[in-house]
């Protein structure tokens, strides 16, 4: 169904190609996941297969893309539009219409179906991604995961022969994920669909899919089926990508057969003698990190907001976060997180209540008030980058704060957050984790005192998700991150709050968030795998590391 030959493309403006001598033939019905270290060429090679590239995007293209026998580059975007549909990556690239259910109507319109099928198409969709509740909401008002369903939904409603999915679950909610994921995986077994997706979240994904293209430096370095492909773990290793816990776990015990699921992995470990009868861990023999309870450099008390007066979203929300503290707020998605953060960085003002930033009452303040003191980096890093380059971006703040040194405080944002090589890149011109590293580094070059980061993961492979995550420990910066990652969470969180329809449901370290199951169901997040396989053995281990000292 798709044939590509040779293909090697090169951005109007850049010297050297991101794409390089692509192979990549793809039959009707399979589903294949591509993943690579962030900035490889994924979302390119993508663009590729609706037309965007070449029909939209100049630049220097060879080779060939051939999508049910039509070569792209002689065909047209109206006519691939029907044969392939583009989940993209960021969602505000996609949604145009300002009503839910028009969004969703306008390629079955556009297809000339009739009115009643139109609204079951409709209807349908909004069911597979879980939003059939907000059919007639305005698109604006949306959270950040409610707008990637609604995308989702608005190619499910066209049924293209072909969906293409740009990390399609990145900003999705643990449960949210899993059950968008499965109904694709119906949808391509029972209809014949063929999938072509994106993610760097190929943990919670992989036992989905049929086959595994990695990419590195605009090339394919492994094509092999789902079965085969962690035989090159050390491949993965190697690009920094993420992999399945449980995969992880057996390659680490010297297994040569690697589970993709838990309840796989259990029946292998059942196999093993002796397995059930490791002692019980306390949890206090392991080294938990303390919460540094220095000065609270945030206290809200009783908050309470909502962007219209009679649907409130934050409900009465009490919270005190402490120097040097780093908390991870969670939690489904549209329950109020993105909202929280905003209050904290006095972008957004409590209708009733109070939010104190180091002491000062943000009521009377605007947020340029706190500029030196809290950075603030927005789910769309595209929101804050406006600057002709990387390096000037990141200069921006010090610069316009007047701080002593800004060439040398960006220098070292810049290297902190990998960016230094694309320090004379346009923005606009980045990948996407390449733009969220720039956004992140933006805001650091003035060393707040107060981090504010939402989801600082999506779009980031793994190296760069740790290398990222380390310097903020290393430096220990005061840091709230929302984040949908529960491995990152609780691997570098301090403290997790959880958040349910705009109330704390929980707040504690992640140990014990982590092992509540009720909060867990309420608030749409799940164990990571190696944990559930440490409680069905009996064993007290919350990650890879822990579990495979233990057994
Ligand atoms: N519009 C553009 N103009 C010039 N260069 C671009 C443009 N878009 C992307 N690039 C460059 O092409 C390379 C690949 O980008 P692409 O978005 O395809 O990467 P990716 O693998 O999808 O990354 P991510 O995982 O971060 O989404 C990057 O180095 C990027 O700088
Ligand atoms: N500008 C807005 N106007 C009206 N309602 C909004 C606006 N922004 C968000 N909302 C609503 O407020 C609620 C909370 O949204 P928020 O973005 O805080 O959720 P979230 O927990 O960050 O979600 P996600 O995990 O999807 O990012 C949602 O129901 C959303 O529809």
């Amino acid at each position: 169904m798709i044939v590509i030959e040779d293909l090697w493309y090169t951005y109007p403006g850049r010297n050297e190609p991101t794409l390089r001598g692509i192979d990549l033939t793809i039959e009707e019905g399979e589903f294949v996941l591509i993943t690579g270290p962030t900035g490889c060429g994924k979302s390119t090679l993508l663009k590729m297969l609706n037309g965007i590239i070449p029909h939209e995007s100049g630049g220097e293209m060879t080779g060939k893309v051939n999508i049910n026998d039509v070569n792209t580059a002689d065909s047209c975007m109206m006519d691939l539009a029907q044969l392939t549909g583009l989940v993209f990556q960021n969602p505000d690239d996609q949604i145009f219409s300002t009503v839910v259910e028009d969004e969703i109507a306008f390629g079955p319109e556009n297809l000339c179906f009739s009115k009643s099928e139109i609204d079951r198409r409709v209807l349908d969709s909004l069911e597979m991604v879980g939003m059939s509740d907000h059919r007639y909401a305005q698109t604006s008002k949306l959270s950040g995961g409610q707008k990637q369903r609604i995308c989702i939904a608005s190619m499910l409603a066209m049924m293209p022969g072909i969906l293409v999915l740009d990390e399609p679950i990145s900003q999705l909610d643990p449960k949210g994920a899993a059950d968008v994921m499965h109904t694709i995986r119906e949808l391509n077994r029972k209809l014949d669909l063929t999938i072509v997706l994106v993610e760097h979240r190929l943990h919670e994904i992989a036992h989905l899919v049929d086959r595994i293209v990695v990419m590195d430096e605009g090339k394919i370095v492994l094509d092999a089926p789902i079965s085969k492909a962690f035989e090159h773990i050390g491949l993965f290793h190697s690009l920094g990508l993420r992999i399945p816990e449980t995969v992880e776990l057996f390659h680490r015990l010297g297994y040569d057969r690697l589970p993709l699921l838990v309840d796989d992995a259990l029946d292998m470990l059942g196999k093993q003698s002796g397995c059930n009868t490791v002692p019980l861990y306390e949890s206090s023999d392991y080294p938990n990190e303390q919460c540094n309870r220095g000065d609270p450099v945030i206290s809200i008390t009783d908050v309470w907001f909502g962007y219209e007066k009679d649907t409130m979203v934050l409900k009465g929300i009490d919270l005190d976060i402490h120097e040097g503290e780093r908390v991870a707020l969670m939690g489904t998605n549209g329950s109020g997180k993105s909202t929280l953060l905003l209050h904290l960085s006095a972008m957004l003002k409590p209708d009733k209540g109070s939010v104190e930033i180091m002491g000062i009452d943000t009521g009377s303040k605007g947020p340029y008030s706190f500029a030196s003191k809290v950075g603030l980096v927005f789910q769309n890093p595209d929101l804050m980058l406006f600057c002709d380059s990387v390096e000037e971006e990141v200069r921006f703040a010090p610069s316009n704060l007047g701080l002593e040194d800004p060439v040398q405080m960006a220098g070292n944002a810049l290297e902190s957050m990998s960016i230094l090589d694309l320090r004379l890149d346009p923005p606009q011109a980045l990948s996407r984790g390449q733009r969220l590293r720039t956004a992140v580094a933006s805001v650091l070059s003035v060393q707040p005192k107060l981090m504010l980061l939402d989801e600082p993961t999506t779009g980031q492979d793994k190296l760069h998700i740790e290398q990222m995550m380390e310097h903020f420990v290393k430096n220990d910066n005061t840091l709230v991150f929302c984040t949908h990652d529960v491995e990152t969470a609780i691997r570098y969180a301090t403290r997790i709050v959880v958040m349910n329809e705009g109330t704390v449901l929980a707040d504690g370290d992640s140990r014990g968030v982590f092992k509540d199951v009720e909060v867990l169901e309420r608030a749409s997040l799940k164990q990571p795998c190696a944990m559930q396989i440490a409680r069905s053995l009996g064993l007290d281990a919350f990650c890879v590391d822990e579990l495979v000292e233990i057994l």
